[in-house]
Parts: C-alpha cells; structure tokens; sequence
C-alpha cells in the first residue's frame, strides 16, 4: 500500500536573479493539517507548482507518495489540488465544469453532484462561475480538488476570499478530511487562518525553512511561562511582584504580564501584600504570535528588498 506522504527534499527554483525557494526539505504526513506559510513571495505557491509537476525544480525532489505527481498511476484519485481559483472560465456553469473534469478523468456524474452537495454549491450549480463571488470560485475549486476522492489534499490559500461562515466551514472540512487518514496541505500567508485548523505547520520565508513543527510545541513555546494579571492595584502589584524576583512587564491599562513566578506564586504573593486582582492566569499564545516569534529571529526576512512587508495579522 503506498504511503501517501509529501516528501520535499533540497528543492531549488530560482527565475532570472530571484531565488524564490531554496534547498527546502520537510515532510507531510496522512492523518493531520498541515499548514505551509509564510508571507507573500515567501516560495509556497513555487513549492507547491512543483509538487504538482507545473513547475521544474533546479534541484531536489518534491514527491508525493514516493513519486513525482506526473508518474502517479491515477493522479486525480490521489491528488486533489487547488492553485487558482479564478482558473475557470467565466462562460462555463459550475456543474457542467465539474462534469467536464470528470469525464476528462473518468469518473461519475454522480460524483459531480456529491461534491458539489458537500462544497455547499448545489443552489449555484446551474449558474455561469463568471457572476460567482470570489468565495463562490474557491467552494467551486475545491469541489474539483475533491472530484477524485483523493488520498492527499493540496490547497494554495483556499481560505482567500471566504467569509467568516465559509472560513468555519473550511476548518471542519479541512478536519474531516485529515482524519479520515488523508494528508492535508494547505498554505496560507496568514498564520491565524490556520489556528484551530492546522495540527502541524511548515514556516518558509524567502524560499527557506524557518520552522516545521506541531502547533502544540510551537504554542506552548511561544507561550513561555508568562501570566497575565489584572489588576487595578497595577504599581503595587508591580512592587510586591518584582520583590518576589518575578519579571513584570506592563500589557495594559489594567493588565501586567508576569513572568519567572508560577501562576500560584503569583496569587500568593498578592495575596499576602494584600494586592486586590480581578483575574490571573497563564498566558496562551496565539499562533500568529508563534508566528511572529519565529520571523523576529529570522532578520533578513524584512531586512531586505521583496521580503519588507509584515506578516499581515
Ligand atoms: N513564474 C515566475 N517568474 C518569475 N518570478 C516568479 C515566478 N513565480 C514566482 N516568482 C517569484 O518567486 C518568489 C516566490 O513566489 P511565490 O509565488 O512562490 O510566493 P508565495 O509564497 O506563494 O507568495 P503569495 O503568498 O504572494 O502567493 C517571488 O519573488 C515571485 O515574484
């Protein structure tokens, strides 16, 4: 039975003078989300043009269960992309491009309707994909991606353009799918799309690795061993908490962050200085503040030309 794992290992492209990804290897495993990001121009729709043989790396292998996606046997049934979800053509009616996608492949007309029924398209199936909202196109590509029933699922920013009811939508599909032991990739150059969402992100930045970790690891890192305090006693609990050897910084107007002294210590010192708080407890990072984390540390992410542009929060 053949694993269906994504293997990325030393893969290069360059254009003309721009390095767009370099040497970049990582591993995407059945069974959970995994996140690809990384800002804009940061390499991930080049990796993922490769992935899909769109795209002939300079060196270094980008394989999807073993092979690259051209010599696949029945490459619809086992990978379901989508890249561009303004890539229909306007005239065409969302039913009958799917039926046209599947007949191309081989597949059911039945299967059109079962996609189009689990992308929530069915009321549109009828209409031209030209009157199609931006978040309309992107249900419609994923319906493609699903046509196969495939075994490895690859999304270039699938959120782009869905509303908050379609974002949460995205997120349990995106779930269901990974754990019915699919291998789900999915890229995003905003970290918080991805929370809630992703078990596992890759992190690139001008065509490089940065981080490839569980977003559990990533989190509890980036958490530290801060607590956020609030209080309206702010310059006594400062006092009696620096007393104490604790790190405090301000976060504010009512808040401070503490960090050095465990959430209990805490509580007791303000306790036995009779400093009143309205609430205490231990800091939980956000994934975009991970994010941030991990790209500080990475200067010549901003420090140089393209890459000048802040992750957008
Ligand atoms: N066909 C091409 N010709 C020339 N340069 C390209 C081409 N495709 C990508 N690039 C360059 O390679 C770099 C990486 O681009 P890429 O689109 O892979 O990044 P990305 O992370 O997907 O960004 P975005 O989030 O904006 O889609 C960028 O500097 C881009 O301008």
């Amino acid at each position: 039975m053949t694993e269906w794992t994504i293997a990325v290992s030393g893969l290069s492209k360059r254009y003309g003078g721009t390095v767009a990804v370099d040497a970049l290897s990582f591993t995407v495993r059945p069974g959970s989300v995994t996140g690809f990001v990384g800002p804009n121009g940061a390499g991930k729709s080049t990796t993922l043009r490769m992935l899909l043989g769109l795209d002939a790396p300079d060196s270094g292998s980008a394989l999807i269960g073993g092979r690259p996606y051209r010599a696949l046997h029945d490459p619809l049934r086992a990978v379901g992309a989508l890249l561009d979800a303004e890539a229909v053509h306007p005239g065409r009616r969302a039913r009958a491009h799917l039926l046209w996608q599947a007949r191309y492949n081989g597949l059911p007309a039945r299967r059109v309707d079962e996609v189009l029924e689990l992308v929530g398209l069915e009321p549109a199936a009828r209409k031209r994909a030209g009157g199609f909202s931006l978040g309309m196109r992107q249900r419609l590509g994923i319906a493609g991606a699903l046509l196969g029933d495939p075994r490895v699922l690859i999304l270039d920013e699938p959120v782009n353009g869905l509303d908050p009811e379609g974002i949460r939508w995205i997120r349990g599909l995106l779930r269901s799918l990974a754990a019915e032991g699919r291998t789900v990739l999915v890229s995003s150059h905003l970290m918080s799309e991805l929370q809630d969402t992703a078990d596992h992100v890759i992190v690139i930045g001008r065509g490089r690795l940065l981080a490839d970790r569980a977003v559990a690891e990533l989190l509890a890192a980036a958490s530290g061993d801060r607590v956020v305090l609030h209080t309206s006693h702010r310059a006594e609990a400062m006092t009696v908490l620096a007393a104490a050897g604790g790190t405090v910084s301000v976060l504010g107007a009512d808040a401070l962050t503490v960090s050095g002294l465990p959430v209990e210590r805490v509580a007791a010192e303000l306790s036995g200085g009779a400093v009143p708080f309205s609430a205490l407890a231990p800091h939980r990072a956000s994934l975009e503040e991970a994010y941030l984390d991990l790209t500080r540390d990475a200067a010549e992410f901003r420090a140089h030309g393209r890459d000048t542009e802040e992750p957008r929060v």
